[in-house]
């Protein structure tokens, strides 16, 4: 489990990001950490992209309904906007957002604040997805998490798309993906 180097004490700015399949526990980590901040009295903002409606408008949701409120945005740069007094800021499914992301990320973490980013590495044709490679490059700290794959019951690492559709963005839930291993991904495929 992740323990915060820091929580309270001097304020240091880093980056943490937080990957895996989906189903893997990347929202509900993420959510921990952000409300762990809170009890420690920090002032933490939550953003998600605007795009991402599946469960709520507003509220960042885990598939086991763990929840925490949020801002839809578009841009990755009206983080910086709307983040320019506080202590922690949480941002979940990064991989939608645009190439300012690193760059805001960075800008924040130089401003003494601890940004914490949740997103998937790989997309449904295992290929590294939007600015999550240039994330985990500038990240103080990374923890990629397993989901456990549907067929085998092994660590899962892959998102596999059991609907033929060939575009990358595909809002979705366990009627379109599912978790998979190395083995179980390649041989749907
Ligand atoms: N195949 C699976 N492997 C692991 N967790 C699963 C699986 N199917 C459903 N879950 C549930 O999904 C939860 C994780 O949800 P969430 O944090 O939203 O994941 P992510 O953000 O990585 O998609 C787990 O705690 C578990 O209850
Ligand atoms: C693999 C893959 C996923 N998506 C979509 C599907 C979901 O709406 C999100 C991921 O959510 P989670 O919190 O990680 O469960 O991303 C996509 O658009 N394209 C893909 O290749
Ligand atoms: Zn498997």
């Amino acid at each position: 489990m992740f323990i915060e180097p820091n929580i309270s004490g001097e304020r240091r700015g880093s980056i943490e990001v937080i990957c895996g399949s989906m189903f893997s526990g990347k929202t509900e980590e993420l959510i921990r950490r952000l409300k762990r901040a809170r009890i420690a009295n920090l002032r933490v903002e939550i953003f998600k992209p605007k795009i991402d409606t599946r469960y709520h408008e507003q509220q960042i949701v885990s598939h086991d309904e763990n929840a925490i409120l949020s801002t839809p945005i578009e841009s990755a740069q009206t983080i910086l906007l709307l983040a320019s007094d506080v202590d922690v800021v949480g941002i979940d499914e990064a991989q939608f957002f645009d190439d300012q992301l690193p760059d805001v990320c960075d800008q924040l973490a130089w401003r003494g604040v601890r940004v914490i980013i949740a997103g998937l590495d790989m997309d449904y044709t295992a290929k590294p997805f939007g600015q999550m490679p240039n994330l985990l490059a500038k990240a103080d700290y990374i923890t990629k998490l397993h989901a456990i794959c549907v067929k085998c019951g092994n660590i899962a690492n892959y998102s596999y798309r059991k609907v033929i559709n060939p575009t990358q963005l595909m809002l979705g839930e366990k009627d379109i993906y599912e978790p998979r291993c190395r083995k179980c991904y390649y041989e749907g495929k």
